[in-house]
């Protein structure tokens, strides 16, 4: 995996650049390692947790087991984990119960409230937390829920790292996500192997929190670039012009976006099968507007986007792919 964009502040910050990981490595491995280390991860020794198998999780899951880890799973409805026990996942009953069966235990959630419950409900991830065990909840929430689940898991004498995701189903599926953590650095390091199997790059940002913070400015940009693409492809439509031909001219042009190109398709037939899910996307924008809220950074934009993604919600396209944003600005 190569680690990109590596500025000379993110360097500063503490952003794991390859060498400079493999140096700590070296290093790490010369020192005493304290009892709450977690060993970095390997096949064949490490044994790896996964909850949550929508999307997202079960195309990392998969990846985790075709590099030949030991992967446990376990998901709110059960059902989704049969595919994951053909590939040779090991199921079990409860969070708690994939912690115990686990080194390192990764968690990909919808949102904060269910972040929240599987870490510190009962049966939760907290109950079997133990000194020598990790937790990398790769979920996308705001940073008073990673901090939350931070305090839990350290309280019960586990490391903790927030590792959002850029990068949607085809990127989870091929192993190209982009990680954004934060949080305690040993884990960061003993689960590099892993972040390595999933993705293409890794970006450590510093304490809990700024993963998060990271991850919800992305996704607010997102958000609204493919509102004002959805206004633009209805505006082209409505003056008499083809819009695959502004597809086309955008694709040539300086504001050409892979995303424009990924979506573009889905956008002029209004057929959205899910890539990411348009409730995930109207809940980064929720998040994104109340961390502006918390700095006093105005955001119009994505306030408005925001009150798009929730007419589409309201009008029955929460499950859809996030492109339906288009179905709420077409006039037809
Ligand atoms: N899809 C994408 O392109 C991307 C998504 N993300 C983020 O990743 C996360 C997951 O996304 P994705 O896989 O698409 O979403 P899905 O909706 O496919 O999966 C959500 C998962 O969360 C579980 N869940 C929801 N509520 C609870 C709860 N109260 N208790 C326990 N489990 C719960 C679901 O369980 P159940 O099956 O029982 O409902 C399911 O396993 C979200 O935070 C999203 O914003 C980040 C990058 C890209
Ligand atoms: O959170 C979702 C991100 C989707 C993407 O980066 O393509």
């Amino acid at each position: 995996m190569t680690r990109q964009g590596i500025s000379p502040k993110l360097e500063r910050g503490g952003k794991a650049g390859g060498t400079e990981l493999k140096g700590r490595k070296r290093r790490n491995s010369m020192a005493t390692a304290a009892a709450t280390d977690v060993p970095p991860a390997a096949p064949g020794s490490t044994k790896v947790g996964f909850l949550g198998i929508g999307i997202m999780g079960y195309a990392m899951a998969s990846n985790l087991l075709k590099a030949g880890y030991e992967v446990t799973v376990w998901n709110r409805s059960p059902d989704k984990c049969k595919d994951l026990a053909t590939e040779g996942a090991q199921v079990a009953a409860s969070p708690a119960e994939v912690v115990a069966a686990s080194d390192i235990t990764l968690a990909m959630l919808s949102d904060p409230e269910a972040c929240l419950a599987v870490a510190t409900g009962s049966d939760g991830v907290a109950a079997a937390m133990a000194p020598g065990k990790g937790y990398v909840d790769v979920s996308t929430v705001d940073a008073a829920t990673a901090r939350q689940v931070a305090a839990a898991v350290r309280a019960a004498g586990g490391l903790y790292l927030e590792a959002p995701v850029s990068g949607s189903k085809g990127p989870a599926q091929q192993g190209q996500l982009i990680f954004l953590t934060g949080g305690d650095r040993q884990l960061y390091e003993a689960s590099a192997p892993l972040l390595e199997v999933m993705g293409k790059a890794s970006f450590f940002l510093g304490e809990v929190g700024a993963g998060a913070n990271m991850k919800l400015v992305v996704n607010m940009v997102m958000g609204t670039m493919l509102a004002s693409y959805a206004e633009g492809l209805e505006l082209a439509k409505q003056c008499g012009l083809q819009q695959s031909d502004l597809v086309d001219v955008i694709k040539l042009g300086a504001i050409a976006s892979p995303m424009f190109q990924l979506k573009a398709q889905a956008m002029i037939e209004g057929s959205y099968p899910p890539a990411f899910p348009l409730k995930h996307q109207q809940k980064d924008l929720r998040l994104a507007l109340a961390l502006g809220d918390e700095v006093e950074q105005p955001l119009p934009l994505a306030a408005a986007a925001n009150e798009l993604y929730k007419r589409a919600r309201a009008e029955g396209y929460s499950d859809a792919d996030f492109s339906a944003v288009m179905a709420v600005v077409s006039t037809d």
